[in-house]
């Protein structure tokens, strides 16, 4: 934007606007050094700040997020140090590489998706920001600016165009982006989200606008801590990367996975509370073995076969120790739609030396078992009690199938070995049974057990008689009326979950499965469905999605400085997640509780996952907030405008 002038240092920094949470104390021990620059002696529109010691980084977070707003550009002056949690951090470990930020005024400054406010800048602003005359006079309130989008969105009849919609106002006017997603929520998940991000993903290279993310390619193989230096962004503290071979129910999608860290990371902000500014969208291009996009002319990544073996493994320790040796050891990398084989490997090699979480192993599963749990607490029994029948022996099944043994063994003191027997896996050649152990992947030989073989799921019905069916196989309509019919013969209030993403691979819909079972079944999908009527009675199907969890679960993570993942941190997010489900809600069908309320929801999941953290001793962040909750909250973005002076 401009270049830096070195000889212009300004030692007397200085904090005005409302927004400043600093008491003098900590101002003083603030860094001092803060260069202020300019591109010549006049007074420029734009001014770049350049802090050179050890805390610049949370300087410039402060920056972008608002904390501390840069009040006037006319004579640079600068804001302090302050996390996101309310503490100085001026002695914490941070890089000692000095950087420069750029704060934009003036015509930059409404280009700026960080900071603009578009219309909502009030006269006095536009004044001192040198954007009369840039706007048209009217100024409206960021209310007003929600209930406009909003109308236009929903003038839009296509939903990619919605999605197109929303990724274009995300890069125009990000509080305005996420403040229309918190206040509508409901309604705008699915756009931004499951099921539309993945039409987005497979249209992507056709839709692809601006880079919303990284991308780490074959390409960039021994430079990639070079590459992650790239991201104008520092303090990053939640990395969610994709290599793309499993998105969703859609296959390979090659680098064009890109929409899912992407969307996954506005839920981690709109819904945990974490800053826009502090998550990092990645994908790992390896290549993709989906001929379609080998030979589409707009596929925007390597066009070649994916790698395998070492040289895949070699890529990704390459991209973990550099992850690690970049941001510390406290950030978070959460693993989203990895093909089976590398998920778990992945998983299991890093999660002793880093911070890893597998969502659609470790979230998936602490979200079903949520849903269980108060499944539970209203129908009567125990998990213990039950049967499960999984059509589906992947990440999400035997990740659930796991989940649900660990608890059922936590809550009757049964070994693990003895819980896992009451779980049954279906894959793609039948029941998994003990004479087919040879020939099993190591994530499904746990589940093997004696019986005759069965291949067909109906005929695993009728011999199992299971209690729960969970589809999690990435397959639809594999719940036929069939398979549905058997369950509501076998069970009074047969619990059905048709796990797979998105609408399309759904196991059945929920009006088959409220139509097949004369209304009697606890049903809830991982794509959202509508509510369905029958027989004059409104059933509301909950959504068993882990965008219930993995919000809230890091930000737990992160505001206790844990360290590792643990098992029963997932336990703990699936009882507070349970804990929220009121008996209204499950008067209407529901074993969740509504979407609405996720932030109140999230909270909770978090100081739960914290607290189990502190007990774990994992947690870094010392001494332990006295009220968890009311931390996490006080922790929590807010998308509401900011005031310039
Ligand atoms: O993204 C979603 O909606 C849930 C998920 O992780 C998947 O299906 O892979
Ligand atoms: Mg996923």
């Amino acid at each position: 934007m401009f270049s830096l002038n070195r000889s212009c240092f300004l030692n007397n920094t200085s904090i005005s606007g409302r927004s400043s949470p600093f008491s003098h104390n900590q101002r003083r021990r603030l860094p001092t050094k803060v260069v202020a620059l300019s591109t010549s002696n006049r007074v420029q529109s734009n001014v770049s700040v350049l802090m050179e010691n050890h805390s610049g980084t949370t300087a410039l977070q402060e920056m972008r997020d608002g904390y501390a707003e840069v009040v006037d550009p006319k004579s640079a002056v600068t804001g302090g140090v302050q996390d996101v949690y309310g503490e100085d951090t001026a002695t914490e470990d941070m890089p000692v590489t000095p950087w420069s930020v750029s704060v934009a005024s003036g015509y930059s400054l409404l280009r700026d998706p960080h900071h603009n406010k578009g219309l909502a800048f009030n006269d006095k602003e536009r004044n001192s920001h040198y954007l009369c005359g840039l706007l048209p006079p009217t100024v409206v309130s960021q209310e007003l600016q929600v209930k406009k989008m909003m109308h236009n969105i929903r003038n839009y009849q296509v939903p990619l165009q919605k999605y197109m919609a929303m990724m274009d106002l995300q890069e125009r006017n990000q509080r305005l982006f996420y403040k229309l997603l918190m206040d509508h929520v409901e309604e705008l998940l699915p756009v931004v989200y499951t099921p539309t991000v993945g039409e987005a993903c497979q249209k992507y290279g056709s839709i692809f606008n601006r880079p919303q993310g990284l991308f780490i390619s074959l390409k960039e193989k021994g430079k990639i801590l070079e590459v992650l230096r790239n991201w104008p962004e520092k303090n990053i503290q939640v990395i969610v990367v994709t290599d793309g071979e499993r998105i969703l129910g859609l296959g390979d999608l090659g680098c064009q996975g890109m929409g899912i860290p992407v969307g996954k990371l506005s839920l981690y902000t709109a819904l945990g509370g974490v800053r826009p500014s502090a998550c990092l969208p990645i994908t790992i291009d390896v290549g993709t073995n989906n001929e379609t996009l080998l030979n589409d002319e707009f596929y925007i990544g390597l066009r070649q076969k994916r790698a395998t073996g070492q040289e895949y493994a070699e890529l990704l320790h390459e991209f973990m120790t550099a992850v690690k040796q970049n941001y510390g050891e406290k950030i978070l990398v959460q693993f989203e739609d990895f093909a089976n084989h590398n998920a778990f490997n992945l998983l299991e090699k890093y999660g002793t030396t880093h911070l890893v979480f597998n969502d659609d192993i470790q979230g998936t599963a602490s979200v079903v078992l949520a849903g269980l749990i108060s499944a539970m607490k209203f129908v009567g029994g125990s998990l213990a009690d039950q049967k499960f029948l999984f059509l589906g022996a992947g990440e999400a099944g035997t990740g659930i199938a796991e989940l649900i043994a660990l608890e059922i063994s936590k809550q009757t003191n049964m070994p693990v070995e003895e819980a896992r027997k009451k779980v049954w896996l279906v894959d793609s050649k039948g029941l998994i049974v003990s004479s087919r152990s040879e020939s099993l992947q190591h994530f499904k030989k746990p589940w093997a057990h004696d019986h005759e073989p069965v291949t067909e799921l109906v005929d695993a019905v009728n011999q199992i008689k299971p209690t729960i069916l969970i589809g999690t196989s990435g397959k639809g309509k594999t719940f036929t009326k069939e398979v549905v019919e058997a369950m509501a013969a076998l069970n009074e209030k047969p619990i059905i979950l048709a796990l797979s993403n998105p609408t399309s691979q759904s196991e059945c819909t929920a009006e088959e499965a409220y139509n097949w079972t004369q209304g009697r079944a606890i049903f809830a999908s991982g794509s959202p469905f509508d509510p369905v009527e029958y027989e004059g009675k409104a059933y509301v199907p909950g959504q068993a999605n882990n965008a219930y969890i993995f919000p809230g679960f890091g930000l737990g993570l992160i505001m206790s400085g844990t360290i590792r993942v643990h098992d029963d941190m997932l336990l703990a997010a699936s009882e507070a997640l349970a804990e929220q489900v009121t008996p209204e809600n499950f008067e209407k069908g529901l074993i969740y509780p509504p979407f609405k309320s996720i932030r109140k929801i999230s909270a909770h999941i978090a100081a739960k996952v914290a607290a189990k953290s502190y007990e774990l001793g994992l947690a870094t962040r010392l001494p332990q907030p006295k009220d968890l909750v009311k931390y996490a909250e006080s922790c929590m973005y807010s998308p509401a405008y900011r005031t310039y002076r």
